[in-house]
């Protein structure tokens, strides 16, 4: 009590903490805005000084929860539940908890002596709480051996003024992987690329081929890359000549799935998506190559221009192209030599990378949480479902994916939306489920699916006399079934759908079909959670009939 008392006479200053504040460029503006208005939060906190840990502790948690929100994607805020405050993803925890740390450390260097001992308590509470972000992903790849190409790579790369803690391992799951060579702590640099070994369109301007691409029509730079890359890979001068070499003969993705793997996903939309993703790819070709090698055979040489080599162009712009703003201020898309060399992650240790530093002219490759000597360090692809990483990678990620999402597109009815009807189409709203069992909720009626989803499927059967409501209100039992019930209707042909694979070999497949099945296997696992879950509420309905 007298502690309390004479830190109340002490109190003579207020320590202010800003996080970013809300960008009106972010498309979830608006919506994150309501959100924080909403749970009564705010950007920036008032702490006093002194301040016991109670006191510091109750602030940090505010912190916290505002920082998620700040971060928020859209498939996080879709499937937000009420009252929840997080944490919503491995993603977004660690940007949460990093800016957290950035506004820290600014702050610590020019504190006095009582902010200081604030800022200490909320550093170590918000390093904690990194830390078990971590310690909650368990789900680790062993280490094979070390590939010596991997090794040239690495000598080539420190030669160039590559600057790295990581070294290059095998991994039976993924193919090479980079591993920590030391402990690299929070904040600390893993690698770092000089811009100049940054591969991107400024390359192909220099070469002998831009004469000619420049010339022609609707050749995006992106195509330009791709034409580039199919020589360069063979050109023994090359400045690139080691990275080429130690790039796969073959990538393994959707895109040259064979024909069993393709007849495995029959009944999925990645079928549908895999076959149109190749078919373009296959015009652009057709349209582009052969004019190219027929017209211009010196610098296009055939041999080089095949199907089946601007098939491995794609893949690998696909599978390693990173999006990075350059020090021109420019966003491209660019191959990262060593840094192509990270596997991706759920719950990744780089996140933000996607921005050359102007005064070292390099990009640097940052830790959000703790690598351990000898753990592989992850990178994020980015926020991306199973159907995209098999598409384009050609692999999906350990552990629960929580952008693995189906669509379900609904027509309005017309009373709902007059203004949009005007192509004589019915308007759509597009909605989408994920695993149940992702859901944190325990209130009765929300059945571990989205507040948008319950909500329009409500607004649309209700019965006729019954008011609005986002949420189930006791009396609205009709409403309710008729919600389950539709759900049902349009999840159990969707499982039928699927059909059996019992039938294929499971015991010897090949990477593409066991990738298929996995891949329906999951969709099985989503929507069987989802009838599960409709299953379970019509029951709570009818028990709640019997006892009423
Ligand atoms: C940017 S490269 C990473 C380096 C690659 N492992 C290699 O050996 O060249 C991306 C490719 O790595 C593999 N990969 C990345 N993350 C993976 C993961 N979590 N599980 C399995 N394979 C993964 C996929 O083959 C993907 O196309």
């Amino acid at each position: 009590m007298a502690e309390a008392a004479e830190r109340e006479t002490k109190r003579s200053e207020m320590l202010t903490l800003c996080l970013p504040s809300l960008s009106e460029d972010d498309p979830l503006f608006s919506q994150k805005k309501d959100l924080v208005h909403g749970s009564d939060l705010t950007f920036k906190f008032q702490v006093p000084v002194p301040s016991n840990r109670e006191e510091v502790f109750h602030i940090f948690e505010q912190i916290v929860r505002s920082a998620r929100i700040l971060y928020l994607d859209e498939v996080e805020l879709y499937f937000m539940e009420d009252d929840d405050y997080g944490p919503f993803s491995c993603r977004n925890e660690l940007e949460s908890l990093n800016t957290i740390l950035l506004m820290i450390s600014s702050l610590i260097s020019c504190a006095k002596p009582d902010g200081l001992e604030v800022l200490q308590i909320l550093q170590n509470a918000t390093v904690a709480m990194i830390n078990s972000v971590g310690a909650k992903y368990t789900d680790y790849m062993v280490a094979k051996d070390f590939p010596v190409d991997a090794k040239e790579l690495l000598k080539w790369g420190d030669s160039c003024g590559i600057r790295t803690k990581l070294k290059i391992a095998y991994f039976e799951e993924a193919g090479r992987g980079a591993v920590a060579s030391e402990d690299i702590k929070i904040g600390d640099i893993a690698l770092e690329v000089p811009e100049s070994l940054i591969i991107s369109e400024e390359h192909v301007r220099e070469s002998d081929m831009f004469d000619v691409l420049k010339e022609l029509d609707d050749v995006s730079s992106e195509t330009m890359l791709l034409l580039w890359s199919m020589k360069e890979r063979r050109n023994s001068n090359s400045k690139f000549k080691i990275y080429f070499k130690t790039l796969p003969e073959k990538f393994k993705t959707g895109l040259t799935f064979g024909i069993d793997a393709l007849a495995a996903l029959e009944g999925t939309l990645l079928f549908e998506e895999l076959l149109q993703a190749k078919e373009h790819l296959r015009q652009q070709y057709d349209a582009l190559c052969p004019t190219l090698f027929a017209k211009y055979p010196k610098i296009f040489p055939p041999e080089l221009y095949t199907w089946d080599c601007y098939l491995w162009a794609c893949e690998l712009w696909y599978s390693n192209g990173m999006k990075i703003v350059c020090s021109d201020g420019k966003l491209r898309t660019c191959l990262v030599p060593v840094a192509g060399l990270l596997n991706h992650s759920l719950c990744p240790h780089v996140l933000r990378y996607g921005r050359v530093n102007s005064e070292t002219k390099s990009l640097k490759f940052l830790v959000s949480r703790h690598c351990g000597e000898g753990e592989q360090c992850y990178l994020s692809y980015g926020s991306l479902p199973g159907s995209h990483l098999i598409t384009f990678y050609g692999f999906l990620p350990k552990g629960d994916n929580p952008y693995d999402v189906i669509p379900l597109d609904f027509d309005v009815p017309s009373a709902e939306n007059d203004s949009s009807c005007q192509s004589g189409e019915p308007a759509r709203t597009s909605h989408m489920v994920r695993g149940t069992w992702l859901s944190k909720s325990s209130k009765p009626h929300t059945y571990g699916l989205s507040p948008p989803l319950l909500a329009h499927l409500r607004s649309i059967l209700r019965s006729s006399d019954i008011e609005l409501h986002a949420e189930f209100h006791g009396q609205d039992e009709e409403t309710e079934r008729a919600v389950l019930d539709t759900l049902i209707s349009v999840f159990s042909p969707m499982l039928e759908g699927l059909g059996d694979t019992n039938e294929i070999d499971r015991e010897n497949p090949s990477w593409d079909v066991k990738l298929a099945l996995d891949y329906k296997d999951l969709l099985r696992r989503i929507i069987c959670s989802v009838l599960d879950s409709c299953a379970a509420g019509i029951r709570e309905l009818d028990l709640s009939l019997v006892q009423h």
